[in-house]
């Protein structure tokens, strides 16, 4: 179970959100800008809002503590994967395991990903679903308590997406993911738990229109739909 109640301003934006999400996926929608992002930063321990925030039983932040983000038990996968460029793809995961506070099961995320066949190749000569599904291995390796993912397939083309979706959807079953995408049908393959944010505030959700989508824009819609 995690649970956030936080509160706070950034910039521009002013933001207020409380929730509870189980085990398994949750998605987070929104507008751009509307503070998705800086939710997750604030989750993180990136981003210092005011509140609480409990994941299982440890509590990271509330009126009288905030955990570090280092010491917080929390793997993040963002837009662009974060690897290290100069080591493997092995030296990247083994660079995480070694500063897991628990034992993790190696060869069983290794499996789960797919990423065998990968780990003596450099990260140069990995294709972009690649570097995604070993930045996801990763963050898994560094044991975290949570999850959370910030558009992690927004910039793969489509078949890149495919194939790692049920991936994700199985890591989501070992650790709660949260998920943070631009993409209602990428949402539902993945998830019924879905929250949603608008000008850093939880709304219900909105309603769907094909107003200002183009007739290229609704055929390509229809064919993703298709596809699933
Ligand atoms: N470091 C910062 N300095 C100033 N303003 C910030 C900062 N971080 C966030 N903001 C404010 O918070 C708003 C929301 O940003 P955020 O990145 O959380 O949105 P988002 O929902 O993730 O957007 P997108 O979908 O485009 O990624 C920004 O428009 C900006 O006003």
């Amino acid at each position: 179970m995690i649970q956030v109640d936080l509160s706070g301003t950034v910039g521009d934006l002013s933001l207020s959100v409380r929730f509870e999400a189980g085990a398994g996926l949750t998605a987070l929608m929104g507008p751009s800008g509307s503070g998705k992002t800086t939710l997750l930063r604030a989750m993180a321990g990136l981003e210092r809002l005011s509140g609480r925030v409990k994941v299982g039983d440890a509590v990271w932040q509330d009126a009288d503590r905030f955990v570090p983000v280092h010491k917080r038990a929390v793997g993040y996968v963002f837009q662009e994967p974060s690897l290290f460029s100069h080591l493997s793809v092995e030296g990247n995961l083994d660079f995480a395991l070694k500063r897991s506070p628990k034992a993790v099961d190696k060869p069983g995320i290794v499996d789960l990903l797919r990423i065998g066949a990968l780990l003596p190749r450099q990260v140069e000569r990995l294709s972009g679903g690649e570097r995604q599904r070993v930045a996801m291995a990763r963050a898994l390796l560094s044991g975290p308590e949570l999850l959370l993912m910030d558009e992690p397939l927004s910039s793969l083309d489509q078949a890149a997406r495919a194939e790692i979706v049920p991936l994700i959807r199985d890591v989501a079953e070992r650790v709660p993911v949260f998920y943070v995408s631009h993409d209602p049908l990428e949402v539902a393959r993945l998830t019924g738990h879905v929250i949603y944010i608008q000008n850093g505030h939880l709304t219900k959700r909105p309603a769907v229109t094909l107003e200002g989508l183009s007739q290229s824009e609704i055929e390509a819609l229809a064919l993703k739909s298709l596809g699933s």
